[in-house]
């Protein structure tokens, strides 16, 4: 799990110099709720989904002679687990693309923590090697690829803010403001797939409408779940009590926001010096389509 060390370096903004990097932003699910089961077993949901301004980093290289390979180790996912291969090779096979890739990301987001980084990991490679490979997808086709990778994977290649319905593929961009995020990384783990098959979880909710959202319905139906499954989780969400904290995804990160960054910051400084955070403000555009831009147009 990543620490308060970690810092700076992974936002991004006015005068940071991204290089050839390629942004993967990680997501926060402002209200998730559980409406439903389908028939395969996956769950259907509403969900709204903000960006952050915190981001692994991925660098790629074309290689002639088609071969698609990770540089460079992450711990307990094997090579041909990674999403960022597996999106590679899912690419190939379905432009006909004879080139390959060398692909190292470089991560600073914690994985299992419901930020999405490993889905973000994946579009941000689909993005840039369609653009790297002159592939041609339109962005409706890199969805299309996207959602067998994971269900959070469409909404970092439509790189928008947006209200979300069925798995998470449904996606409807929407204008947000855009707080400063406290986000607490508790040292655990959360399964997405533990989650989804508790005997548990609410599966039942009633549907609302972005406007019950906005006038502050932001319920999470995983965290009675996830509360009492992982007392890490419990204890910081405990500790964003007096700022309304509230669980991203399946967690296992909590948030709460805040009008500036002065804001989030004194709430950090006030956490126990073990527990992992970071502050980030939310995004409703994604820093990958302004690189993809600036590609297109070499
Ligand atoms: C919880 C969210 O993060 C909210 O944005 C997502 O719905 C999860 O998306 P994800 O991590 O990309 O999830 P996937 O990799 O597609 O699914 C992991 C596992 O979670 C379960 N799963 C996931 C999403 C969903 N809508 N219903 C499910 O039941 C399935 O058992 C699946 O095998
Ligand atoms: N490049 C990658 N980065 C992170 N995780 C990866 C990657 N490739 C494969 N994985 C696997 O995917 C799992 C989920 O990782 P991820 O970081 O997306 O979790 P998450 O933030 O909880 O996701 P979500 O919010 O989408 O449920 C990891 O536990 C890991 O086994």
């Amino acid at each position: 799990m990543l620490g308060r060390a970690d810092s700076g370096d992974a936002l991004w903004g006015e005068g940071v110099g991204w290089g050839e990097a390629w942004p993967a932003p990680a997501k926060l699910n402002l209200m998730l709720r559980v409406v439903g089961r389908r028939a395969d077993g996956y769950h259907e949901l509403q969900t709204v989904f903000q960006l952050i301004d915190r981001c692994d980093r991925l660098w790629i290289d074309v290689r002639d002679d088609g071969r698609i390979r990770r540089v460079g180790d992450l711990e307990g996912v094997p090579e041909q687990a990674d999403l960022t291969v597996r999106a590679a090779l899912a690419l190939r096979q379905a432009s006909g693309c004879a080139l390959g890739a060398d692909i190292r990301c470089e991560k600073h987001l914690p994985m299992g923590g419901g930020l999405g980084g490993g889905s973000s990991d994946a579009a941000t490679t689909l993005v840039a090697l369609n653009a790297l490979w002159s592939a041609g997808l339109s962005e409706d086709e890199l969805a299309e690829i996207a959602l067998p990778l994971g269900a959070d994977v469409p909404v970092f290649i439509r790189g928008r803010a947006a209200w979300a319905e069925g798995v998470g593929e449904r996606l409807d961009p929407v204008e947000l403001p855009e707080p400063w995020y406290l986000v607490l990384t508790p040292a655990c783990s959360v399964s997405t797939k533990d989650v989804f098959s508790h005997p548990d979880l609410t599966r039942d909710s009633k549907l609302i409408t972005l406007a019950d959202f906005m006038h502050g319905d932001t319920v999470n139906d995983c965290l009675p779940v996830v509360r009492r499954e992982y007392p890490e989780v419990r204890s910081a969400l405990g500790l964003l009590d007096p700022w309304g904290g509230r669980l991203t995804g399946t967690g296992a990160c909590v948030f709460a926001a805040f009008p500036s960054e002065s804001e989030a910051s004194a709430a950090l400084g006030r956490m126990p010096a073990e527990l992992g955070g970071f502050v980030a403000r939310g995004r409703n555009r994604s820093p990958l389509l302004d690189r993809v831009a600036a590609q297109t147009a070499v």
